[in-house]
């Protein structure tokens, strides 16, 4: 029979589907009993009610079963009130306005796109990627957090239109080429100079992930901003379950604040999912190609931080002549070489994220943190 490490360590392939983490990490894991000729295993759910009994039953079997154990029993008991505190605060989740914990709830993957110094085609591959995801029969939304800089409106067609609020009170998305879009750009006049002062900027994030109807999606992408600085620590607060994409041109300067971003994704703690690398060359007409920013950058980064190097997008005219006409070079021209590099990117991508059931609107019964501040409504703080 395998030992009890052996077991705990096949167990990490049970993922809760509500909270995306394994049920070792969330200290599930009540009870092991080894017998002779079966091994029973007790799984501590957050309610009596919880509905994903069976995905645990069939999740602890399989794992099990690779260890070459046919016999299994699972048993199901509650985590006691200290028990899920301890998960609530595992999870880093801080009280939201509504004192609701799941930001998100019903997105199965969230994927900030990130790349330390400006102007290497975040914005673009962002926009980019998204309709790939949703070329792929993916359900896609892609919030622009890039408040200083925000381009996605522009890349996406979408103008100064100002999004429907629902009877509920929650911000409803514009629709793009498939996507569900939100921007900051929709609430301040064109071009106006937003200054983001560290708490309204965070506040204007929780709102954006709280009080804007998202639906049920497969991926919301998100567009930091360059650099390592508030948005993306407030995300990594808001969000524990992102992934960090990291987009890098060939060169070494690139490479270098690229790194950058990569240890502060590290540090607070959101995975890195890979590395993207843009403006890989441009190959004339005529065949010849010219490495304008250099070789190798992206390939560097992915190996020196260990992640798949998820595609090298060419430079090409069209892709950014798309992205001023708003409308995404993967589906205007599938062919061009850059949106063929980003089609296989974003299959990378599909393959790199687990296939999850969306969540469920909430987590159930974890305690809420005692005076959050009243809901906020469904207006953002503008400078
Ligand atoms: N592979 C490419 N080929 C041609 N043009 C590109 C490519 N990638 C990006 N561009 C163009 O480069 C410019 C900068 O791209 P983009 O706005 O996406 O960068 P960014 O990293 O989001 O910038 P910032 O972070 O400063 O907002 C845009 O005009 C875009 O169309």
């Amino acid at each position: 029979m395998p030992t009890r490490e052996e077991i705990l360590q096949a167990l990490e392939s049970v993922i809760d589907p509500e909270i995306r983490r394994n049920v070792v990490e969330l200290g599930m894991v009540r009870e092991i009993a080894i017998g002779e000729d079966r091994v029973d295993v007790t799984i501590s759910l957050t309610t009596n009610g919880c509905p994903l009994r069976n995905h645990f039953v069939v999740g602890v079997r399989k794992a099990l079963r690779e260890l070459g154990v046919d016999e299994v029993g699972v048993d199901f008991d509650v985590l006691s009130p200290d028990e899920k505190a301890a998960l609530q605060r595992k999870l880093g989740r801080p009280a939201l306005p509504d004192g609701s914990q799941a930001a998100l709830a019903s997105v199965a993957n969230v994927i900030c796109v990130g790349s330390g110094k400006g102007g290497v085609g975040k914005s673009t591959l962002t926009t980019n990627l998204a309709a790939a995801l949703a070329s792929e029969g993916k359900r896609v939304g892609v919030l622009d957090a890039d408040v200083w800089g925000y381009s996605i409106p522009r890349m996406l067609g979408l103008g100064a239109e100002r999004p429907p609020v629902s009877p509920q009170r929650k911000i409803l998305p514009l629709e793009a080429h498939g996507l569900k879009v939100m921007s900051i750009g929709f609430f301040v006049a064109e071009d106006s100079a937003v200054v983001w002062r560290g708490p309204m900027l965070h506040k204007a994030l929780n709102q954006f992930l709280q009080d804007v109807d998202w639906g049920e999606l497969d991926y919301l992408l998100i567009d930091l901003p360059p650099g390592t600085g508030d948005v993306s620590m407030t995300l990594a607060q808001l969000l524990p379950q992102a992934k960090f994409l990291l987009v890098t041109t060939p060169q070494p300067a690139a490479q270098k604040v690229a790194r950058r971003a990569a240890e502060m994704a590290s540090k607070v703690e959101l995975d890195l999912l890979g590395v993207v690398e843009n403006m890989s060359g441009f190959t004339t007409p005529g065949g010849e190609r010219f490495a304008i920013f250099g070789e190798g950058g992206g390939q560097q980064l992915a190996d020196e931080l260990e992640l798949p190097l998820l595609g090298k997008v060419p430079l090409t005219m069209p892709l950014r002549e798309q992205a001023d006409a708003g409308s995404p070079l993967v589906l205007e021209n599938p062919d061009d070489s850059a949106s063929q590099a980003i089609r296989a990117a974003a299959r990378g991508v599909i393959a790199a994220t687990p296939e999850l059931p969306p969540l469920l609107a909430t987590l159930p019964e974890l305690p809420v943190m005692q005076n959050a501040p009243a809901p906020t409504g469904a207006s953002l703080p503008m400078a």
